[in-house]
């Protein structure tokens, strides 16, 4: 059966790493979650004072530090989990907070930061057989790529998705806070001078809105059956 890359975008929230997750598993292809780099590199510059008290990057010191970070994936053998790790560590709980999503954005609005990541991207999808998920993946990551979905559901049902999740995890989190996150995010994702989210020409929009985790488990693999046999 041929290879192929797999390109999952769309707004915040709405289950593109899990619609992701299970067909990489179904598939055998390996999964790679591009918006857990962004997210380490927003630890990172938490973890290195390079924001300064009015919450603004310090840029030119977090170009400085590029170099310096990082991320990898590991399967966590117990679990069967991807975790990301940041310079060697395990950093997959701390960059899921609600504190890493509200200063992602602007980390992942710099052109040097988008740089950097997109080549290790790209670099991980040479061999094909790749799923990935994130905001540009078919439009810069992989342009190419013969399989592309663009993933929405209404700000709402997104944000309860993610209280949901929080909640779950023990995690502290208003509904409204997470709302605003979801919007303000939305917000600047599609609003960035450097590869802004939108769906791709050829990519199938998927509102996800109504459709259960094993409704869109299944329609997704309707969606990679029709391509590899064609
Ligand atoms: N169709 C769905 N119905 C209900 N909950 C969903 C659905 N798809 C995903 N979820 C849940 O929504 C939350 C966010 O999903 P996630 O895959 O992390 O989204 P994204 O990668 O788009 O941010 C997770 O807790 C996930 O289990
Ligand atoms: N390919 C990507 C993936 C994420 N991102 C950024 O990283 C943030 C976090 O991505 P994410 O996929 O973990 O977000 P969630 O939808 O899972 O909350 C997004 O809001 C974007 O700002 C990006 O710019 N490009």
């Amino acid at each position: 059966m041929k290879k192929i890359v797999i390109a999952i975008d769309g707004f915040s929230s709405c289950g593109k790493s899990t619609m992701a997750k299970d067909l990489a598993k179904e598939i055998g292809y390996i999964y790679i979650d591009s918006g857990a780099m962004y997210r380490a590199v927003t630890l990172y510059c938490i973890e290195h004072d390079l924001f300064d008290p009015d919450g603004n990057i310090r840029t030119e010191a977090l170009r400085q530090h590029m170099d310096e970070i990082h991320i990898t994936f590991r399967i966590d053998t117990a679990t069967q989990r991807l975790h990301t790790f940041l310079n060697g560590k395990d950093v997959e709980e701390q960059i899921r907070t609600l504190e890493v999503s509200s200063k992602v954005s602007p980390v992942s609005a710099l052109d040097f930061v988008r740089h950097a990541l997109v080549r290790q991207q790209q670099d991980m999808g040479k061999d094909k057989g790749i799923v990935m998920d994130g905001r540009d993946i078919g439009t810069a990551v992989f342009p190419d790529a013969e399989l592309k979905i663009f993933v929405t559901a209404s700000p709402q049902i997104r944000a309860k998705r993610r209280y949901d999740e929080l909640c779950a995890k023990g995690q502290k989190a208003s509904f409204e806070d997470i709302l605003h996150n979801v919007e303000e995010r939305d917000r600047i994702d599609q609003t960035r001078t450097v590869s802004p989210l939108r769906k791709a020409e050829d990519a199938i929009l998927l509102d996800n809105s109504n459709l259960t985790l094993s409704e869109q488990k299944d329609w997704l693999l309707d969606q990679f059956k029709r391509v590899v046999y064609e």
